[in-house]
């Protein structure tokens, strides 16, 4: 079997960082570099010109996914140094016999890309038989936030396709090795080399996994495994920016300081302080479950204290939050107890039975279901609605490995305005 390809895809906006962050990738082994859509969006052809130059070397990918005028765009990106060209297998015929022409006219190659296509081994034939050089089995970074594998896609095309098969989609260097025991000659990634504070060390690990390709047993693990496997390695802050920086409480604290909650929400509502309700849905609620309690944002009597806090521990509760007040703090401290409150009091209200478990609830200008999840740590509790709960908690692994390159980047003496370029991408009105 040939040595497979690394093609690092560049999915920045910034050439200079996108420079560098080659230049690293290269030194860990990539052969190929792509100048990613949003790099070709950002600088424009410039960017082509500018990898030409500076990696003499190396193949470079131009990501245009051309939708229409293939022979222009092939041609632009030809002409800027590109050697490989990708098209979206998706577009009409006539763009890809176009394309094709402007292809060989140019001395370059097509590569077809089959995000969001129905039929892949259909349409991966068609394309061969169009003259496209690479079909590249790739599953758009949305899409894999909805769970979709590029793994899937590729394994439904091997055997099935005459040309050579690039993959392309969240991969990492285990993925990576699979890929290439599943039949593709050349892989793509982004994402996990472009945003690692060690990008050299990202590359080598892929390079490594792929020259010696093999498909290692993989435990499955359920959708809400992975929802809190992913929300225990994030920030509340990162799952925020996530959700387009919406779903923060507000003005609701830490009681214990450096702790952290993650679990489905149990709610109550109640009334004046009166606790019976808060202290029933303990028996409500289930191990790995968050208590979030409405006292009608009141903070002059407290519904819940150390001895709830003593009892929703036993149960396997992981945190309470609560609109209104809490006492007991110093106990509750001493406990390192995920307490999330909004004041502190030390008056308790009376167990009347006031109020419900379990409905829909207004919280710290929140609304929080049953089941959605809930982040807290020190900065804050952020809400998550259950069904969009995977996709938030793979958005919000992506903000926080994004952060991962920028601190690496500050750490070497940038400014954060500009690594960001904030003065290019400020609005303009
Ligand atoms: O074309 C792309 C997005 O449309 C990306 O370049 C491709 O998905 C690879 O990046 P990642 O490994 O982060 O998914």
């Amino acid at each position: 079997m040939a040595t497979p390809t690394l093609q690092v895809a560049l999915d920045l906006l910034e050439l200079d960082r996108a420079v560098e962050i080659a230049d690293e990738a290269v030194r860990g082994g990539a052969d190929w570099i792509e100048v990613g859509t949003p790099l070709i969006k950002s600088e424009g052809m410039q960017a082509v010109r500018t990898l030409r130059e500076r990696f003499p070397g190396h193949e470079i990918v131009a990501d245009m996914k051309i939708a229409d005028t293939g022979a222009v765009e092939v041609e632009m990106a030809a002409k800027s140094g590109a050697g490989v060209v990708c098209i979206l297998a998706d577009a009409d015929d006539a763009v890809i016999v176009e394309a094709v022409r402007s292809a060989r006219k140019y001395g370059v190659r097509l590569m077809a890309d089959l995000i969001n296509v129905a039929d892949p081994v259909s349409r991966s034939r068609e394309l061969a038989a169009l003259g496209v050089d690479y079909i590249n089995a790739h599953v758009g970074i949305d899409q894999q936030m909805i769970g979709r594998s590029s793994l899937d896609l590729l394994r439904r095309l091997a055997g099935e396709v005459g040309t050579p098969v690039a993959v392309a989609g969240g991969l990492d260097a285990e993925t990576a090795s699979e890929a290439v025991a599943a039949g593709a000659s050349i892989v793509i990634v982004g994402g996990n080399i472009v945003k690692a504070a060690d990008v050299t060390g990202a590359a080598r690990r892929v390079r490594e996994a792929i020259d010696q390709p093999e498909i290692r047993p993989r435990e499955e693990e359920s959708q809400d495994a992975a929802i809190r496997r992913l929300f225990e390695a994030v920030s509340a802050l990162n799952v925020t920016d996530a959700m387009h920086r919406k779903g923060a409480m507000a003005g609701v604290v830490s009681i214990c300081g450096r702790v952290k909650a993650v679990g489905r929400a149990v709610t109550v509502r109640t009334l004046a302080g009166d606790w019976a309700k808060p202290v029933e849905a303990i028996d409500v609620a289930g191990p790995g479950d968050v208590l979030v309690v409405r006292n009608e944002g009141r903070t002059d009597v407290a519904p819940w204290g150390e001895l709830a806090t003593h009892s929703a521990e036993n149960r396997g509760v992981v945190g309470i939050v609560i609109d209104g007040a809490v006492r007991d703090v110093d106990d509750i401290r001493e406990m390192k107890f995920p307490v999330f409150a909004t004041a502190t009091v030390p008056n308790a209200g009376e167990p009347k039975g006031l109020g419900e478990i379990n409905t829909e609830v207004a919280c710290c200008g929140q609304e929080v279901r049953p089941g959605d999840w809930i982040v807290a740590d020190e900065s804050g509790v952020v809400v998550v609605p259950r069904e969009r709960a995977y996709e938030v908690a793979r958005r919000a692994m992506e903000v926080k490995k994004n952060e991962e390159r920028i601190r690496e980047e500050i750490r070497r003496g940038r400014t954060l305005s500009e690594v960001s370029e904030l003065l290019k991408w400020e609005k303009r009105h």
